[in-house]
């Protein structure tokens, strides 16, 4: 679905990374970890379209990342659920009426009230659903940006360090969510700088873990 091949990228000349290649099929879990800056929040982008790649090649659904106009990338993005590492809601609004913006913006809006109540249940906010998302925990903030990034039903989750600032329990808890998203059938990538968290996703998922560092890709395996 989303194919890198010999990607490279970089900052205002400052190169980041090159020669990266990966694939995510569908069904598959990866972790993407590295130190931090290395560009795990880059790789991410260049997933997404949103930055484009201007060495190597990129892929969404086989077509050709850096020729695809603003409708392909917009077709693209349906299939790919995001959750940000920074969170950002629209606080005037409820939980519910956020989690449903994405088929709000699309035009979808009707397809989505038959999945809100069970979503909300999954991710355990079926109570929170009238709240401001001020009043919201930590915890509940990033389920709640969980749910917004599967309401659309993508085909791939892309999760920017989504248990960065909860506790042990609650990270379990998320991890658990997307364990369950991938046994459904969706390819999940995380990136994490939680070692542990890809420890205890090893007895639940047959993750692969790539490492970021020193502007390449390596898979990362028995030594974590
Ligand atoms: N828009 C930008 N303009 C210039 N430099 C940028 C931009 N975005 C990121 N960078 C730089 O690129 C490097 C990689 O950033 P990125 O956010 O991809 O790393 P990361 O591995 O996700 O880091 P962290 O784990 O701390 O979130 C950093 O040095 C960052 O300062």
């Amino acid at each position: 679905m989303i194919e890198f091949q010999g990607v490279g990228y970089g900052y205002g000349g400052r190169r980041l990374f090159s020669g990266l290649s990966m694939s995510l099929a569908p069904g598959s879990f990866h972790f993407l970890t590295g130190p931090s800056g290395a560009g795990k929040t880059t790789l991410l982008k260049l997933c997404y379209a949103e930055l484009r790649a201007p060495e190597g090649r990129v892929t969404l659904w086989g077509q050709d990342a850096r020729a695809m106009d603003r409708d392909a990338v917009a077709m693209a993005r349906r299939r790919i659920g995001v959750v940000h590492q920074e969170t950002q809601f629209l606080d005037h609004l409820p939980v519910a009426e956020n989690i449903l913006l994405p088929l709000t913006v699309a035009g979808r809006l009707a397809e989505g009230h038959g999945n809100l109540r069970e979503l909300l249940a999954w991710v355990g906010l079926a109570s929170q659903a009238g709240q401001l998302p001020p009043e919201l925990s930590g915890g509940e903030r990033q389920r709640a940006a969980l749910a917004r990034a599967v309401i659309t039903s993508p085909e791939v989750i892309l999760a920017d360090e989504p248990t960065g600032n909860l506790d042990w329990e609650m990270s379990q808890r998320l991890l658990t969510l997307l364990v369950e998203l991938n046994r459904m059938g969706k390819a999940v990538l995380i990136a994490t700088h939680d070692l542990n968290l890809i420890r205890a996703a090893k007895q639940q998922v047959g993750a692969r873990i790539l490492r970021l560092r020193d502007g390449r890709l390596q898979a990362a395996g028995a030594d974590l």
